[in-house]
């Protein structure tokens, strides 16, 4: 699904009412009927409502769902925010209509008409919506304070009062916080970014039948991950198949007292369909992993024992393995940066033809050597947290930079960088963006990156492209971590929890 910009949404709207055709009025009719749909399913018709609307096509939304509502006969409030002389044609039209069956529409001028906010009511704000186009102030933002200071639950139309669809609102703008916000038809940018997230709430979407020609046409370089977008990328097997159609992956992974991660993420590769693994681990490592991952081979790194205590901490390599032999390579959960270990990947990567999967700790010896960043593997997928995206470029101010900063880091090195989180990022060469729709906070807990990592090396292992792995990958790891969520509850997650709840289908 794509994400579009905030000009491309009104050319959307244009577009439906010209090509449909449909009125401006009816259009907006029609959005103010699903989103009551939804309103009606989710509360009941003794809500106490209080619609607050603005004087743009969001305020005319909000006059036309309070109509609505009252024809179900909730017992509404309509409060118009008179900041500015001019109201929209649709606004006014809404607003005779409304008029025709209510007394209860009042008008807020100054701080005293703003009503009483109480605990059981619940609030509709259809102040502003995306036309919003300077910091809101005056009136509107004194409401909008009350509003957020109110014990109330809150429901924004289309999206937050206050908060810009696609570009970075200031520290100190006054915005809407609400509980839910009922979106119209695609997702606004601001839903993806961690700031946002007061000003987001729970967030879904109104399907309101927009003009999908002109969707599929629009040009962006932002996207949402839908579930039958990702069921689409997912290989289907053969029936003559065997493990030699799967790939054979090498993990690099693990150190003393980090084997855990290289257990996590052999698990889970052999979880998401890889034909052979072999998994190279120090040998410290060599009985836990033969152990716990049996159907794993491993390649025991033999210059360290550390019984006599004499062996380097990291992870130096073993030098009897070949890259070539392998379909791809997953370097990094747990291999610590000992200088060794450094040594091990500064000499492998220019060995590499065919892209890899880069976490964790050999992110982080990529940020303190970047000069080695030159020689990954083309469309290479990296999976850096903030933080170790933060190492490896720089500081950025707020998130509409920092997606500038990792568009133009996976063109500069012409790479897939995963930027790990929720909606994680996944960026790709060609300077996209594609969010994910998956996951959940349970999911932030030790070792779900590891596990990543073993799901990307297995994708990448059977063939996959590598934009095509990313997107799969995240979309299904988060969808294991939903799962394990909807089973036991998203505290107390585990990361081998989230392995046993994958599923390939
Ligand atoms: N055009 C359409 O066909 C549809 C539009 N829809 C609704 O229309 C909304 C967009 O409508 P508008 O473009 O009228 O935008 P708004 O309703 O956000 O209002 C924009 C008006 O407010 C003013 N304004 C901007 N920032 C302000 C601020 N900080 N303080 C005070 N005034 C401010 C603008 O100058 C403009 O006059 C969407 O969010 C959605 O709710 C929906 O009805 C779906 C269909
Ligand atoms: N709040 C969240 N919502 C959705 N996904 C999350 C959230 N927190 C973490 N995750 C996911 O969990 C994983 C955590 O990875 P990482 O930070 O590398 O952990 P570790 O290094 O312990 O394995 C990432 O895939 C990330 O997207
Ligand atoms: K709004």
């Amino acid at each position: 699904m794509k994400i579009l910009n905030v000009d491309q949404i009104r050319s959307l709207d244009q577009s439906t009412i010209q090509h449909e055709p449909i009125a401006p009025i009816n259009l907006m009719e029609r959005a103010a009927l699903t989103f009551v749909d939804w309103f009606v399913d989710h509360f009941p018709s003794t809500t106490k409502t209080k619609i607050f609307c603005g004087l743009g096509n969001n305020g005319g939304d909000g006059l036309a769902i309070a109509r609505l509502l009252l024809e179900r006969e909730y017992p509404v409030d309509i409060f118009v925010v008179r900041y500015a002389p001019r109201e929209s044609d649709d606004f006014m039209h809404n607003h005779r209509r409304l008029k025709l069956v209510t007394e209860r529409v009042h008008y807020i001028e100054s701080t005293t008409d703003i009503p009483a906010i109480r605990h059981h009511d619940v609030v509709i704000d259809a102040i502003l919506g995306s036309g919003l186009s300077r910091p809101t102030e005056g009136i509107v933002s004194d409401t909008i304070k009350a509003i957020n200071r109110a014990p109330a639950t809150v429901i924004s139309v289309d999206i937050a009062s206050g908060l810009y669809t696609d570009q970075p609102n200031s520290p100190t703008d006054v915005i809407i916080e609400p509980d839910y916000t009922l979106s119209f038809q695609l997702p606004k940018l601001a839903f993806m970014l961690p700031k946002n997230e007061p000003y987001v709430g729970d967030w879904q979407l109104l399907d309101i039948r927009l003009h999908k020609r002109f969707i599929d046409l629009a040009p962006t370089p932002y996207y949402f991950t839908q579930p039958d977008e990702a069921r689409l990328l997912l290989h289907k097997r053969k029936r003559f198949s065997n493990k030699g159609t799967f790939g054979h992956a090498l993990l690099l992974v693990g150190s003393y007292g980090k084997i855990g991660a290289a257990v996590l993420a052999a698990r889970a590769c052999l979880r998401s369909g890889v034909g052979l693994l072999t998994v190279q681990v120090p040998q410290c490592g060599y009985t836990i992993l033969q152990t716990s991952v049996p159907e794993a081979m491993c390649s025991p790194d033999r210059h360290q024992n550390v019984l006599t205590g004499t062996a380097p901490a990291g992870h130096p390599g073993n030098e009897s393995i070949d890259p070539s032999d392998y379909s791809t390579i997953g370097i990094g959960p747990g291999i610590g940066k000992a200088p060794e270990t450094l040594a091990m990947l500064k000499g492998l990567l220019p060995t590499l033809k065919k892209p890899i999967v880069v976490d964790a700790d050999a992110l982080n010896l990529l940020a303190e050597n970047r000069e080695a960043l030159a020689n990954l593997p083309k469309n290479s997928i990296l999976t850096p947290h903030p933080k170790e995206f933060e190492r490896l470029t720089k500081k950025w101010n707020d998130d509409y930079e920092k997606l500038t900063i990792l568009r133009d880091f996976a063109k500069k090195y012409q790479v897939v960088v995963i930027l790990k989180g929720a909606h994680s990022a996944v960026a790709t060469p060609g300077g996209d963006i594609h969010f994910n729709s998956t996951g959940n906070p349970g999911l932030s807990t030790g070792g779900t990156g590891d596990v990543l990592t073993g799901i990307l090396t297995a994708l990448l292992a059977q063939g996959y492209d590598p934009v095509e792995a990313a997107v799969l990958g995240v979309f299904s790891h988060g969808l294991a971590g939903d799962r394990v969520a909807q089973q036991r509850g998203p505290i107390g997650m585990t990361a081998s929890d989230v392995i046993d709840a994958l599923r390939w289908e």
